[in-house]
């Protein structure tokens, strides 16, 4: 069931558009991820779904209510909006116990006491929380911090909590755990979340959905797998994985096969972008690291290279080739000695597109 619908959302700020007509819906018991480069616009988008700017045009909807329609001259305040909101600081009140912080909203909307304690107590045990509701901020490790902030945002039963980089003030290692018990409790819930990151890891692990922004525009979406091995641009080829960008020209163009070729090397491989793309002019290539592998033997599509150093990554080594000035990182899972190596580029791994304008 959908429970969020953002039509053609337009926004400025000083003069400038930073949303250019976002559209997207989400569903209820599913988490949709807002990923892009810094400035791509994310904040503000879930901001304009928060109500914490209005942006001029579009239409938002929010379970069954309208929460703005620049038509109809319809705007509603963040409070009337069914929504959860936690923000990457957490915001709590460092004077207020866990418990005030957490019922502070509803004491706002005027619940009475013996239902907000029960809801309280409710949402705390739920997050484990339970015996720290009497302590304050300070007291609470991140982890835990984080945690209660959540609970803040879920004290309302929202129909929809919008998480603003929620994880990016924990260390690696509980990042990792909050990105499935968060993923975990809204499904558990059946409640929609909408998740700002810029993180590629937290969005392709966290999320069901991902919209991938780039100034103002959603460019491209899909589940973490279509936009991971089916990136329809260099900015989504480029922005998600770990990469190399091979410069060159192309060389020639059947259909979907290209060949790309730069000093002393040529490459088979496919077409992920048409426009702008004819034979001899400037082209690049996306090449997944973990796609590329070493051999000692040539082959289709394997170049004869320099290998510099074997780099250890404690799960895996990274191996530094060269041909010229053509330099590729590549992975394995043994140390290999310095000199000839043969390098193979799987066709299909060799994502082409226009060289970049300007
Ligand atoms: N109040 C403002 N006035 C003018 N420009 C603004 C204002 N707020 C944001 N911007 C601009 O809008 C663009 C989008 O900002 P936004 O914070 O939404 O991006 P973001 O994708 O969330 O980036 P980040 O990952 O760095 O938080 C940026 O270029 C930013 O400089």
């Amino acid at each position: 069931m959908t429970e969020l619908v953002v039509k053609n959302v337009q926004k400025w700020l000083g003069g400038l558009q930073i949303l250019k007509g976002a559209s997207f819906t989400a569903d209820r018991g599913s988490i949709v991820a807002l990923l892009g480069a810094s400035g791509s616009g994310k904040t503000t988008l879930l901001r304009c779904i928060a109500g914490l700017e209005q942006p001029e045009i579009g239409h938002i909807r929010i379970g069954d209510k309208v929460a703005m329609d620049s038509d109809k001259r319809i705007l509603l305040p963040p409070e009337q909006r069914n929504i959860g909101l936690v923000f990457q600081s957490y915001a709590l009140w460092p004077h207020r116990t866990v418990k005030e912080n957490v019922g502070y909203g509803l004491k706002l909307r005027g619940v009475n006491k013996a239902d907000m304690d029960r809801r309280i107590q409710h949402i705390l045990e739920r997050l484990g929380l339970g015996h720290l509701a009497d302590r304050y901020p300070s007291q609470l490790s991140g982890g835990q911090q984080q945690r209660v902030a959540i609970c803040r945002a879920l004290v309302y039963e929202p129909r929809v909590l919008l998480l603003d980089e929620p994880l990016s003030n924990l260390d690696a290692k509980l990042r990792e755990e909050a990105r499935y018990w968060i993923r975990k409790l809204i499904l558990d819930l059946e409640i929609c979340a909408i998740l700002v990151t810029h993180d590629q890891t937290e969005a392709l692990a966290a999320a069901d959905h991902i919209l991938l922004l780039q100034n103002g525009r959603i460019v491209q979406e899909g589940t973490p797998h279509e936009i991971y091995s089916n990136p329809t641009s260099f900015y989504a080829a480029d922005f998600l994985g770990a990469n190399n960008i091979a410069r060159g020209k192309l060389l020639s163009m059947d259909g979907d096969v290209a060949r790309i070729g730069g000093e002393g090397w040529e490459l088979d491989g496919v077409v992920r972008e048409r426009q702008g793309l004819s034979p001899s002019v400037d082209a690049q290539a996306v090449i997944r690291v973990e796609r590329i592998t070493i051999g000692d033997a040539p082959g289709p599509n394997r170049l004869e290279m320099q290998l510099d150093d074997s780099v250890y990554l404690g799960d895996r080594w990274e191996y530094r080739v060269r041909r010229g000035d053509f330099a590729v990182k590549a992975n394995g899972n043994r140390r290999l000695p310095g000199g000839k190596v043969y390098a193979e580029f799987p066709p299909e791994s060799v994502w082409v597109f226009p060289a970049a304008q300007g």
